[in-house]
């Protein structure tokens, strides 16, 4: 993949994404911190009952009542949190990927591979709205109910405040230590997962490939494999959650052990430290009942610390790739196009080499105006698909620059129908020709659909406009598909037609048509065309010859 993680903070991102559903948040927020003071009012309404009740004195209903009703209201509470926070988990997650799917249409994925583009967008997503309404919201509420019960235990009994103050820090303490691992460990699972998803989705792409060469076996082990490693990385993942909260409900137990033996002994008279007469047996139960109130937000705290570890990994991805300018949050927009347009195309200095390796081209100079064409030639492999793609902007040139109307050259997803593409190999939506002609000229009428057919050689398709076909071109050849992609580009308004060996492999008669068609356009579009052909080379007001020896 070739996102670089150092162009954006990814912690900074992640934190930012609460903006996505704010007021979910703080509704969120305040359903969960009304929890501590309920279980406090719970804790002491039910020792005021069962102390009522030993004693034999008649003031029952009162307590009753008031447990029953913080009670209701306390679930009341539990269930409006988990809405909210389920809702403000779904707002966020939806967000970001929305985000995260224009950003991938745009091109700002770069090489991401269809299994990281999909976990992105699944996944990494989804772990981005699960820690906001967890984890991060957790992390307040446990803070300030933490406080909260503090004050309550130092009011009424100094040593039970001190074993709460001393044993509290223990969870968040472990929970640092266990933290590196955890992230390493959460990074590892989605490696994996990104792997996984890919092999998958390639494989199935293939499956016809892989069965006409009897390797659905072989491949169907590599999945396995692939699996098999997933499961041991998210194997440890959980193995890390669960030791974490089994060490963290034992340290909470012991701390409540220790509460419950000091209550134990006070109220037995054995120790002679704490407010001494003033714990009866009513403020010690109340106690002991607050005990394991106290540690409940931090063990949920806890609990949620590797939604933290897994948001953290999906940072490191998001934040690069949405960190790309032409994100809605950021992105003031294409510049207007200029009034002065001296040259529809300029190349100055323009090289590419894939890698560290050769440059296939370097200081490429040429300048192609309004309405005439550019023709490059070369041997098969010297690179002319490659400097369509950096004319494109789908590659970005090693050096030199590329300028459209004397303007840095635009992606091409983001070129904003200033520039049309044919390539080798079309891609099409699953529909009929209509449809895939209608993408780029939704108002067009079939009268207008069939003339550009019946220019690109595409007259005598078996149903017409309603033939149908999938997203590979299947239904049609090869020729007619890339004929039908050389039709989409002609349709569409785009001034800059970059066109990838329009008449490859045609006989002579269709490939004379396309020249002819394409000769009609000069003039009113500036045509770049990668080509073989001797007959469409002879349309171009300039060439560029690639691989520095020329045939003709
Ligand atoms: N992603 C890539 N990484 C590394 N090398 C690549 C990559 N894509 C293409 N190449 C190499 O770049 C060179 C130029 O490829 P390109 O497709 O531009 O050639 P071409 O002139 O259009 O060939 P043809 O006429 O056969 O279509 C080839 O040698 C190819 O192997």
């Amino acid at each position: 993949m070739s996102i670089d993680p150092h162009q954006a903070d990814p912690a900074a991102w992640l934190a930012e994404q609460r903006r996505h559903a704010p007021s979910m948040l703080k509704r969120l927020l305040l359903t969960a911190l009304a929890d501590a003071p309920l279980a406090i009012l719970q804790a002491a309404l039910l020792a005021w009952l069962a102390a009522n009740l030993l004693a034999g004195q008649g003031r029952l209903w009162t307590p009753a009542l008031l447990l029953l009703l913080t009670l209701a209201v306390r679930a009341l509470a539990g269930a409006a949190r988990a809405r909210f926070s389920s809702g403000a988990a779904a707002d966020i997650s939806l967000a970001v990927r929305e985000r995260v799917a224009a950003a991938l249409l745009r091109g700002a994925g770069g090489t991401m591979t269809p299994g990281e583009a999909s976990t992105a967008l699944l996944e990494q997503a989804e772990a981005v709205g699960r820690y906001h309404a967890g984890f991060a919201v957790q992390r307040r509420v446990a803070s300030l109910a933490t406080v909260l019960f503090l004050v309550a235990a130092f009011a009424v009994d100094w040593v039970v405040g001190l074993i709460f103050l001393c044993t509290a820090p223990l969870i968040p303490v472990f929970m640092m230590l266990v933290g590196t691992g955890a992230q390493r460990a959460a990074d590892r699972q989605l490696e994996s997962l990104r792997f996984l998803g890919g092999y998958f989705l390639d494989r199935l792409r293939g499956v016809l490939t892989l069965r006409a060469f009897a390797r659905e076996q072989a491949e169907r082990d590599g999945v396995d494999i692939a699996n098999g490693e997933y499961r041991r990385r998210t194997m440890k993942v959980l193995r890390i959650a669960f030791l974490t909260s089994a060490v963290l409900e034992l340290f909470a137990a012991l701390s409540v052990a220790l509460v419950a033996l000091y209550v134990g002994l006070h109220l037995l008279d054995l120790v002679a430290f704490g407010p001494g007469p003033k714990l009866d047996f009513g403020t010690g139960l109340w106690l002991l009942l607050l005990a394991p109130e106290f540690y409940q937000p931090l063990r949920q705290l806890a609990a949620g610390y590797h939604d933290r570890a897994a948001a953290q990994s999906a940072a490191q991805v998001l934040a690069p790739l949405l960190a790309d300018p032409a994100d809605p949050d950021t992105d003031p927009g294409p510049a207007a196009p200029t009034a002065n347009r001296p040259n529809a195309l300029t190349l100055e200095g323009v090289g590419f080499g894939h890698g560290d390796g050769e440059p296939l081209f370097e200081n490429l100079d040429t300048s192609v105006a309004a309405g005439q064409c550019l023709v490059l030639r070369g041997d098969s492999g010297t690179g002319k698909s490659t400097l369509l793609k950096v004319i494109a902007g789908l590659l970005p040139a090693n050096g030199g620059r590329v300028l459209h109307d004397g303007q840095p050259a635009p992606q091409l997803a983001r070129a904003d129908g200033r520039l049309a593409w044919a390539g080798q190999h079309p891609w099409f939506v699953h529909g009929t020709v209509a449809d895939n002609l209608r993408l780029v000229a939704p108002d067009a009428d079939d009268a207008d659909l069939e003339r550009v057919l019946e220019d690109c050689g595409l007259g005598a398709l078996p149903a017409g406009l309603a033939t149908p076909l999938d997203e590979n071109g299947g239904g049609l050849s090869g020729g007619q598909g890339r004929r039908l992609a050389l039709a989409r580009a002609l349709l569409s308004p785009a001034p800059l037609l970059l066109l990838d060996e329009p008449t490859a492999e045609l006989d002579e008669d269709l490939e004379a048509r396309i020249v002819a068609t394409l000769a009609a356009r000069k003039g009113h579009r500036t045509l770049v065309i990668a080509t073989h052909s001797p007959a469409l080379a002879a349309l171009g007001d300039h060439s560029i010859w690639l691989g520095g020896v020329s045939h003709d």
